[in-house]
């Protein structure tokens, strides 16, 4: 019997449906297969690919794993997609320098570049593609963070130090730390990005813009939204059964908020500017691009909304991973109290019996051996933010597809047996030996080593999207912690015990941070106490004069 037309119709259009269903199953199967070519890795799973092992929490301890099993380069396939861990400075020289051209994409953020950053001005520059508008937001950063930026802000830094250290004498609880804590890493980039001091702002401004960072980094942990880039499909789920879709449009407002508070404020010092050049004293970044750009016929000009993001990337980029730094460090010195008396030793022998001043930090070797070993043995990043293939690439006997992304496993990368003497302990002693805190004899038998690409640290990434504000923070924590050494000593709280395992003392997380970051801080004798309060008093007159306003 023959069928009716709107029968056959439907007939053929389930047909073609599972045609079509049966070519995108097969295509996305074959597409979990390693391609030929690609490093070694854990076998994988048809349709799977690796994900079935891809950990969701501190996803470098398993990385590590891997990379003891697999080797110097690892090939992983998360779904579709190519995922290459760099395990050796070699790899990280090979592709992100040497091949920085084609390898400084970023990969495609759905949640951030559809719902956070969703706007058509609204950027994150740590998640733009690599192209020239990229450049120039990139380009702008330098005003503050190039070494002539951070020379004008060595007062602004010494004065916060002095500040931060001089709130120790009171300080009583945890909220109180983690307050001046947050206080010291956010009032340099607010000033530097803005002209705003934030002495000026509302009590609970800092708390807000934390808050707003800390909301950010929560939408991007694994586990908080279901893997949109691997299965996109997931992307058209109605937002009654997409919680993430809701929490994601909270964090935007947020961000939208802060970025017209930093413009809004650079505005203000702008007009200040204008009306009366002499009575600001200090060039700080969104102004300066605004006089730039009113006096310029340049037609690649920011606009005001682009300009509120640059102010949101710069001082959003800066403080977090700054405040963890800091952290680590006083964690690791209450912990390995030997390390701190070497460093009040050198402190006590390089600044006498005042805190030493900014101009003179440079002089301090251990202490700055002491931040680069913190870095290293608890990298804050420590897989740092991923590059991205912008072609097919051949390297030697490996073939990497147009889009393979690359994560300098800077967590691996520190923890060289061959090259570190016991790489799991604090011992800022290596960096004394070479500036790569490498074992002397892998020092020595590398005529080429400082021409080679190496870096000391790879916790702040490597080629040509590495971290803009690298000197900025090192300096900030270099500075804050020659004053806090030279005052006091730093101890576990009474009854706290510390856990430095990396499994357990620390958090999971965009940043590596102490899970206990509290400690005590005892001040090494009255006459250091008078010199915090001196040392606190003189910074800020400079920084006023400086600023050229009331503090
Ligand atoms: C200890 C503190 C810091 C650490 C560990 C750190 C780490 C990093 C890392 C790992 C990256 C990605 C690099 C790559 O893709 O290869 C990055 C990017 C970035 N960082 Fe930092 N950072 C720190 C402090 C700062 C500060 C103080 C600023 C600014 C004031 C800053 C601004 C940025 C910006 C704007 C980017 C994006 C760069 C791009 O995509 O081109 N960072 N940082």
């Amino acid at each position: 019997m023959s069928q009716s037309l709107p029968h056959r119709l439907l007939a053929t259009s389930l047909l073609g449906a599972g045609v079509l269903a049966v070519f995108l199953l097969v295509r996305w199967v074959l597409g979990t297969l390693r391609p030929k070519g690609f490093p070694p890795g854990p076998p994988i799973i048809p349709g799977l690919g690796n994900l079935h092992q891809m950990p969701i929490q501190k996803p470098y301890l398993k990385f590590h794993q891997w990379a003891k099993q697999h080797g110097d380069i690892v090939g992983l396939k998360a779904g579709t997609g190519n995922l290459v861990l760099l395990n050796t400075p070699a790899w990280v020289h090979e592709l992100f320098d040497k091949r920085g051209a084609i390898c400084s994409d970023r990969p495609v953020n759905h949640i951030l570049t559809k719902h956070v950053f969703s706007g058509p001005e609204e950027k994150s520059i740590a998640i733009l593609q690599y192209d020239e508008y990229y450049r120039r937001w990139r380009k702008s950063f330098q005003f503050i963070l190039g070494p002539a930026g951070i020379k004008r802000l060595l007062p602004l830094l010494e004065s916060e130090a002095a500040s931060l250290c001089r709130k120790f004498i009171d300080s009583s609880s945890s909220s109180d730390y983690e307050q001046s804590l947050r206080h010291w890493a956010l009032a340099v980039p607010l000033v530097a990005t803005t002209g705003e001091r934030l002495s000026d702002m509302p009590a609970d401004y800092a708390d807000k813009l934390c808050h707003s960072q800390e909301e950010l980094l929560s939408v991007l942990l694994p586990g908080a939204a279901p893997p949109v880039d691997i299965f996109p499909v997931l992307k058209h789920v109605p937002e009654i059964l997409a919680g993430w879709k809701a929490k994601a449009r909270q964090v935007r407002k947020l961000l939208c908020d802060d970025a017209d508070n930093y413009l809004v404020g650079a505005k203000k010092t702008y007009a200040q500017i204008e009306r009366d050049p002499e009575s600001v004293g200090f060039d700080s970044l969104l102004p300066k691009i605004m006089k730039e750009q009113a006096a310029a016929w340049d037609k690649d000009k920011f606009t005001e909304t682009e300009l509120a993001y640059v102010g949101q990337a710069a001082v959003g980029a800066a403080v977090d991973t700054t405040l963890a730094t800091f952290k680590n460090l006083m964690v690791a010195f209450a912990a390995f109290p030997d390390k701190l008396v070497k460093a009040q030793e050198e402190l006590d022998r390089v600044a006498g019996d005042e805190p030493l001043s900014g101009e003179r930090i440079g002089e301090l070797v251990y202490l700055k051996a002491c931040v680069s070993e913190v870095l290293r043995w608890r990298p804050t990043t420590p897989q740092a933010l991923p590059h991205v293939l912008t072609r097919d690439e051949h390297v030697g006997e490996y073939f990497f597809p147009k889009g393979t992304m690359f994560i300098a496993n800077a967590w691996t990368i520190h923890r060289n047996e061959e090259e570190y003497e016991q790489p799991h302990d604090f011992i800022p002693e290596r960096f004394l030996d070479n500036p790569f805190g490498l074992r002397p004899s892998v020092a020595a038998a590398d005529e080429n080593l400082e021409n080679s690409g190496r870096r000391a640290l790879y916790a702040f990434g490597s080629g040509r999207r590495q971290c803009p504000g690298e000197q900025f923070a090192f300096t900030s924590v270099l500075l804050a912690a020659a004053k806090v050494v030279w005052a006091y000593d730093i101890l576990v709280p009474p009854g706290g015990r510390f856990d430095v395992s990396v499994e357990t003392g620390f958090k999971d997380g965009t940043v590596t941070e102490p899970v206990h970051p509290e400690v005590v801080f005892q001040a090494r004798s009255e006459k250091k106490r008078a010199g915090v309060l001196a040392d606190a008093q003189r910074t800020q007159d400079i920084a006023r004069d400086l600023l050229g306003l009331e503090f």
